[in-house]
């Protein structure tokens, strides 16, 4: 076993359980609060299981930040999206540009700052150099997968040396104050690795979770499902190995989005899935450590095809549906207020006793 192997085994091994005594005083307190119980709906579950992630029934899930991981794809060569490779550096720098409104002139920048979220940008696998700044994380891998139709997109060492760079870049942003971590992610033609991924852990027909990405047309998407069959067929990784069928078939912000999750959960915080791309990542995590999956939480149905069977597989309810595709971390940082507002119910609201509203 390579020394990264050993350390990831420990990373899963360092993981524990959520805290289900303090879940059950949080349900408690929310039958108790002055209002129907059950009427704050899917916030009351939002906030008993931020209850459990931190350890106490009034939780104080306050600053959130987003880390986009990025990275090319050599899939594609294969024409499976509506938009070049070049996007992927350039929406990079776009994240990282100065801006009259402040950094960042992309989606997840400018809602981040309506909801005073922090942006952290992760170079795992960008296939060009980046501009200099301090809001990047450089821990290129290499530029850019393999082509995944015909050979394994990443070595396992690959793999893990992106999967350690998310965990960095997740301790960065625990170490500068987020209790509240959101996956984003950047990569032309990444819902390609991600549709792969999904098709093999779930045991699921490609054209089943394959969707348009950034927009394909019904014969690119035929073709896409093809090029996801021929990788599939390669038969080069079994799904009772999920960081093989992340090498073979995944990307290199896969990876690292997998070593936010694990970060995340190993310092018991709580980490947001944006869309289908994250929810590939996710399946990985607790394929591969199932007490990850108290510390992750869905954000919205994505319109991506496929998001569906993989939040029905984590037993997640989305919050919302809003028709997003977009990517970035942009449905996470959506949700952070939803996040904040149900731990406030916790904190903030009188119980009938404590309000005197008590009829004897
Ligand atoms: O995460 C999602 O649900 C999602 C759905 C559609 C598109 N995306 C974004 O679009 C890019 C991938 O789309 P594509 O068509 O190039 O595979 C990538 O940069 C993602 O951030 C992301
Ligand atoms: C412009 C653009 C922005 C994106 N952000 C995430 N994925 C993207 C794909 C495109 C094409």
């Amino acid at each position: 076993m390579s020394d990264l192997e050993a350390r990831f085994h420990d990373l899963l091994s360092q993981i524990v359980p959520v805290d289900s005594a303090a879940a059950e005083r949080a349900r408690a307190r929310q039958d108790q609060l002055t209002k129907p119980p059950g009427a704050l709906g899917a916030l009351e579950d939002l906030s008993v299981r931020l209850a459990a992630v931190f350890g106490s029934e009034r939780p104080t899930p306050e600053r959130a930040a987003v880390i986009v991981c990025a990275g090319d794809h050599g899939v594609t060569d294969e024409g499976v999206s509506a938009f070049p490779a070049s996007v992927t550096p350039a929406m990079v720098a776009n994240f990282l540009m100065d801006t009259p409104s402040g950094p960042g002139g992309a989606a997840v920048n400018a809602l981040s700052r309506s909801i005073g979220a922090r942006v952290y940008v992760l170079d795992v696998g960008v296939n060009a150099a980046l501009p200099e700044s301090p809001r990047l994380i450089a821990a290129k891998v290499r530029s850019g997968t393999r082509n995944l139709r015909r050979e394994a997109a990443m070595t396992r060492e690959e793999t893990l040396q992106a999967v350690f760079a998310g965990v960095r870049a997740a301790e960065q942003a625990i170490a500068d104050g987020a209790d509240l971590l959101v996956a984003g992610e950047m990569g032309i033609g990444n819902t390609t690795p991600a549709a792969a991924v999904t098709a093999r852990l779930l045991a699921l027909d490609p054209a089943d979770v394959t969707g348009r990405g950034t927009g394909v047309d019904n014969a690119q998407l035929d073709h896409k499902i093809t090029v996801i069959r021929d990788a599939l067929a390669r038969q080069a990784s079994a799904p009772t190995d999920p960081l093989g069928v992340l090498a073979d078939l995944g990307g290199l912000e896969l990876a690292a989005m997998l070593g936010v999750m694990l970060a995340g959960a190993r310092a018991r915080r709580a980490v947001i899935l944006d869309g289908f791309v994250e929810g590939a990542a996710a399946l990985i995590a607790v394929q591969l450590q199932a007490r990850v999956r108290d510390y992750l939480f869905p954000a919205g149905l994505c319109a991506e095809r496929g998001h569906g069977a993989q939040l029905a597989y984590l037993g997640f309810s989305p919050l919302f549906d809003l028709s997003l595709r977009l990517g970035e971390g942009t449905g996470g940082v959506l949700a952070v207020p939803l996040f904040r507002a149900a731990a406030a119910s916790l904190r903030e609201m009188l119980t009938f006793q404590e309000a005197g509203l008590l009829g004897d």
